[in-house]
C-alpha cells in the first residue's frame, strides 16, 4: 500500500468544477485525442495555432501546452508568441518535444523554444528528455529507444538547468525539480500502443497545472490520474482500439476510491 495524498483527488474535482480552458498548440496527429481527453478529464480544451490568435488565446486560457509533434514555420512562429505572452501573463506552460534528437530542426526549434519562454514543465519520452539535455540520445522517431529510468538524471540536469519540472514517461513515470523526484508506476504496456498517449499525459498534465500552481504536484498528480484511467482500461479490453476508446470513459468516471486502491506512487 502507498499513501494516499487526497490532493490527487482534491485537484481532480476541482478541474471537474472549474473546467479551466486549455490552449493547445499541438500535432495534427493527436489534437482529436488530446481533446477528448481533457474533455474526459472535466477541462475544456481549445486547439489553436495560428499565430495572428493565440495570444490572444492565451489570455483567457488557465493554460497553454505546446507540442511540437507536426511543427513547421508556422506552427513555431505561433508557439513562440503562445509561449511568451503566457509567460508575461504568469499562465504555466506545458512543452512536450516530441520526437526532439531526430533532426537537427526539431533540436534548433526545441532550444529556441527553452531560450526565449522557459517552460514550467516539460514532458517527454526517454530518447526526447536525453536529447533535450544535450545527452546523444537513440531516438527512433516520436518513441522512445530506451526505458525512462535511463533518463532520469538527464531530467535531473534539465531540471536543475532553468528550475522547472521535467517530467519522464514510460513503464515508470518520473517528475523531477531539482533533487527532488516522485516515481509512478501505474499505466500499463498498451499505452506505448495507443499514438498520442504521451502527448495525453501533457495535456493533462496542462489541466492540472491551471488548477495546483505547485507544479511537481499538478504533475505528478496527472501522470498518477494518467496511468491508473490506462490501467483500467487495459483490464477491460487488452487491445489498442478499445483502449483508446475505454481510456476517455475511465477517465470521465474516475472516482477517488480507485485513486487510493490503484495509486502506485513514492517521492525521494
Ligand atoms: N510499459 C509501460 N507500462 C506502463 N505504462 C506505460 C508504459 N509505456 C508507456 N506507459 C504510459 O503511457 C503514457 C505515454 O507514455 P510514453 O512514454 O509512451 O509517451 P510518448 O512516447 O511520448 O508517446 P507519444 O509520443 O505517442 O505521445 C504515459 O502515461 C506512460 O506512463
Ligand atoms: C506519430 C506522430 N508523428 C508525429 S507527432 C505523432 C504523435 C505521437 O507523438
Ligand atoms: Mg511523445
Amino acid at each position: 500500500m502507498f499513501p494516499t495524498p487526497p490532493s490527487i483527488w482534491t485537484d481532480l474535482a476541482r478541474i471537474r468544477a472549474q473546467a479551466p480552458l486549455i490552449h493547445n498548440i499541438t500535432n495534427f496527429v493527436v489534437m482529436n485525442n488530446t481533446a477528448n481527453a481533457l474533455l474526459a478529464l472535466g477541462a475544456s480544451p481549445a486547439m489553436v495555432h495560428a499565430p495572428e490568435e493565440v495570444e490572444d488565446f492565451v489570455a483567457i486560457s488557465s493554460a497553454l501546452v505546446v507540442n511540437i509533434g507536426t511543427l513547421d514555420a508556422t506552427f513555431v512562429a505561433g508557439m513562440k508568441l503562445a509561449m511568451r505572452r503566457a509567460k508575461d501573463l504568469g499562465k504555466p506552460v506545458v512543452f512536450d518535444p516530441v520526437g526532439v534528437g531526430a533532426t537537427a530542426y526539431r533540436n534548433r526549434v526545441s532550444q529556441e523554444l527553452l531560450t526565449q519562454a522557459t517552460p514550467d514543465i516539460i514532458r517527454g519520452n526517454a530518447s526526447e528528455i536525453m536529447a533535450l539535455a544535450g545527452l546523444n540520445a537513440q531516438t527512433k522517431g516520436v518513441d522512445s529507444t530506451v526505458g525512462s529510468d535511463a533518463a532520469v538524471e538527464a531530467a535531473r540536469r534539465l531540471s536543475k538547468a532553468w528550475g522547472g519540472v521535467v517530467v519522464v514517461s514510460g513503464a515508470t513515470d518520473y517528475i523531477v525539480q531539482g533533487d527532488q523526484t516522485a516515481t509512478i508506476g501505474n499505466g500499463h504496456p498498451l499505452m506505448a500502443k495507443v499514438t498520442g498517449m504521451g502527448c495525453t499525459a501533457t495535456a493533462l498534465t496542462g489541466a492540472f497545472a491551471a488548477i495546483n500552481a505547485d507544479y511537481f504536484r499538478a504533475a505528478t498528480h496527472a501522470m498518477a490520474v494518467m496511468g491508473i484511467a490506462g490501467e483500467l482500461a487495459a483490464e477491460k479490453q487488452a487491445a489498442p482500439g478499445s483502449l483508446q476508446l475505454n481510456f476517455l470513459d475511465c477517465l470521465y468516471q474516475l472516482t477517488e476510491s480507485a485513486i487510493q486502491s490503484r495509486l502506485n506512487l513514492s517521492e525521494r
